[in-house]
C-alpha cells in the first residue's frame, strides 16, 4: 500500500499561514548579536577539530557572513592572537579551573581562549570580555556550561598577564629558555631552537620570540618588468620595503590584500619580504657563460616562480619548475601565466630534467614553517619535534640532486623558512662536505640588509630584518677540471 493515506478525505483548500520558523535541533545557536566573536569563536573550533588554517578559515567566514570593517578587525585580532597564544593561555585556564584541561569539553575550551585572550592580550575591558564570552557559551552550550565559563574568567581577571607569567613560567634563573618560551606563547622546543640559531637565550631571544608574537605586516611584490615597488606603494597605499628592490609593506589588518587592482592584474603578489631578497640573491650572484635556463626545483604555490620567472623573461631566459604536488602545480601555472615558464608535476629527486642543464637553481625545500610562525597562527602549537627528521633527509636528498641539475661554475640557491639549525647551516655543510660544491659568501648578495654575520650562510630574523626568518646558502658546482 502506498504510504499516504488515500483513504484521508481531501481537505478543504485554505490560505496558507506563513509556516512559523522552524527550530534547530540541538543547542541554540546565539543571537547574531556580535558576529566578530563569534566568527573568532568558530574559526577556533575548526582550527582545533579539523586541523584547519585560521588564515584560511576566517576570511572565508567573514566574506560568506559579510562581516567587514571594524568587526572584521576585531574577529582577526581575536581568532589570530587566541590561536597564536594557545599554550600560554591553556596554562592560565588550567591554572584557574577546577577541572584539568583534557577533561574540558573540547567547545568550552575554545570560548575559555577567547575570553583569557581578551583579558590577557586586548584592552577590552574585563566585563565585557567575559560576558560577552559567557553570552557565547550561554547561547551554544547552555546555562551550567556558561557558568563555568564564567567562573573560570573572573578567576583570571584576579592577574594581569605578567603577573600569570611570573607565577606559572619557569624560573629564569634555572631555566631562561623555558621562561621566555610561555612569557612569548612560543613552545619550548622552538624557543630552544631559536636560541641554538641566535647563539642566545638573552635579550637576542626574547627580541625574536616577541617579534615573532606580533601581528606581521602584509608584503608585496612588485611583478618585475611591469610595475616598480614605488609605483605599486602608490597603487595600494604601502610604503616601500627597506630591503628587496620589489617590496612593498601594508599596515596589517588593512583588509583582504587579494581584493587590491594590482593583486588582480597580477602586477604584484603577497610575498614575505625575506622570501622576495633569497629568490633575488640567486640572480644576483655573477656566472660565467650561460645564463638562460633556470630552475625552480620546488615551485608550489609559486611566489619565487613569478619572481624569477619574470627576471628570467628580462633577462631573455626561460625558468622550468618542478613541483610534487598536482594541486600546488597547478597554482604554479595560474600564478605564472604570461611568464616563459614551464611547469612539471612530480618528484624533484626523480626528475628527468638533464643533469648539468641549468644555470641557476632554487632549492626553496619543504620545512618545518618555524620561520613563519607569525603569518600562521596554530602552527607554532601544532608543529612536533619529531617532523624535524624526516624533513632534513628530504631536503638534504633534493640540494644533493639541485647540485647535479646545475652546470659546472652555475649556482645553486638553498632555502628554507626555518632558522632551526638541523634544516639550515646543518644541511648545507654536509651536502658540500660530500658533493665538494664551493660555499659562497651569501651575504654578499644580499645587499644593504644588515645584521648579516654568518661567512657563509644568510639568517633573516623577524625582530632584525621585519621579515620571516628566511634562510639562504649560496652555492656554486665546482667548474670541471
Ligand atoms: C617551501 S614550499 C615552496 C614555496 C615556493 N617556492 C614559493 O615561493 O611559493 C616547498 C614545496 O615543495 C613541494 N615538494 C615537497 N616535496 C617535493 C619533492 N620531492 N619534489 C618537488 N617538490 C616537492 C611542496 O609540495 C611545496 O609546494
Amino acid at each position: 500500500m502506498n504510504g499516504n493515506s488515500s483513504s484521508r478525505p481531501s481537505r478543504p483548500s485554505r490560505p496558507r499561514k506563513p509556516a512559523p520558523p522552524r527550530r534547530r535541533m540541538g543547542p541554540e545557536r546565539p543571537p547574531v548579536e556580535d558576529p566578530a566573536r563569534l566568527a573568532a569563536l568558530d574559526t577556533l573550533r575548526a582550527v582545533r577539530q579539523r586541523d584547519a588554517y585560521a588564515n584560511l578559515v576566517l576570511p572565508k567566514l567573514l566574506r560568506e557572513r559579510r562581516i567587514t570593517g571594524r568587526d572584521a578587525a576585531l574577529a582577526t585580532e581575536l581568532a589570530y592572537g587566541s590561536a597564536r597564544a594557545q599554550g600560554l593561555l591553556d596554562a592560565v585556564i588550567g591554572a584557574c579551573s577546577d577541572r584539568a584541561l583534557s577533561d574540558v569539553d573540547g567547545l568550552l575550551l575554545d570560548a575559555l581562549r577567547l575570553g583569557a585572550y581578551q583579558l590577557l592580550r586586548t584592552r577590552i575591558p574585563a566585563h565585557a570580555a567575559v560576558a560577552s564570552t559567557v553570552d557565547l557559551v550561554r547561547g551554544g552550550q547552555g546555562s551550567g556550561a556558561a557558568g563555568f565559563v564564567n567562573a573560570v574568567l573572573r578567576r583570571i581577571t584576579q592577574q594581569d598577564e605578567a603577573a600569570w607569567i611570573d607565577e606559572l613560567a619557569p624560573d629564569p634563573d634555572t631555566d631562561p629558555i623555558g621562561h621566555v618560551a610561555l612569557a612569548n606563547a612560543h613552545p619550548r622546543w622552538i624557543a630552544q631552537a631559536f636560541a641554538e640559531a641566535l647563539g642566545s637565550r638573552d635579550e637576542p631571544l626574547r627580541e625574536a620570540l616577541a617579534a615573532d608574537d606580533s601581528r606581521p605586516e602584509v608584503h608585496l611584490a612588485a611583478r618585475p618588468g611591469e610595475v616598480s615597488a614605488e609605483e605599486l606603494a602608490a597603487m595600494t597605499g604601502g610604503e616601500v620595503a627597506p630591503y628587496s628592490p620589489y617590496g612593498v609593506h601594508l599596515e596589517s589588518g588593512a583588509g583582504d590584500p587579494g581584493d587590491l587592482d594590482p593583486l588582480r592584474e597580477h602586477l604584484a603578489v603577497v610575498q614575505d619580504e625575506g622570501s622576495q631578497l633569497c629568490a633575488v640573491a640567486l640572480t644576483n650572484v655573477p656566472v660565467e657563460g650561460s645564463d638562460e635556463r633556470w630552475l625552480d626545483l620546488c615551485a608550489g604555490p609559486g611566489g619565487k616562480a613569478v619572481m624569477l620567472g619574470a627576471l628570467a623573461a628580462l633577462n631573455g631566459g626561460t625558468l622550468d619548475a618542478v613541483e610534487l604536488a598536482p594541486h600546488r602545480a597547478e597554482l604554479v601555472r595560474k600564478a605564472t601565466k604570461g611568464l616563459p615558464i614551464t611547469v612539471h608535476v612530480g618528484d624533484a629527486r626523480e626528475t628527468e630534467l638533464p643533469e648539468g642543464g641549468f644555470d641557476r637553481v632554487l632549492v626553496d625545500a619543504p620545512c618545518t614553517g618555524l620561520g613563519a610562525l607569525r603569518r600562521r597562527p596554530e602552527a607554532r602549537w601544532r608543529r612536533q619535534p619529531s617532523d624535524v627528521a624526516p624533513l632534513t633527509r628530504l631536503q638534504r636528498e633534493l640540494l644533493t640532486k639541485a647540485l647535479k641539475l646545475v652546470r659546472p661554475g652555475g649556482v645553486v640557491a638553498y632555502v628554507v623558512c626555518s632558522p632551526h639549525l638541523s634544516e639550515t647551516v646543518g644541511i648545507v655543510a654536509d651536502v658540500a662536505r660530500r658533493t665538494g660544491a664551493e660555499r659562497l659568501d651569501t651575504k654578499e648578495f644580499f645587499p644593504g640588509v644588515p645584521n648579516l654575520t654568518d661567512p657563509h650562510n644568510v639568517q633573516l630574523w623577524p625582530h632584525l630584518h621585519g621579515t620571516d626568518a628566511m634562510f639562504c646558502a649560496l652555492l656554486r658546482r665546482p667548474a670541471e677540471g
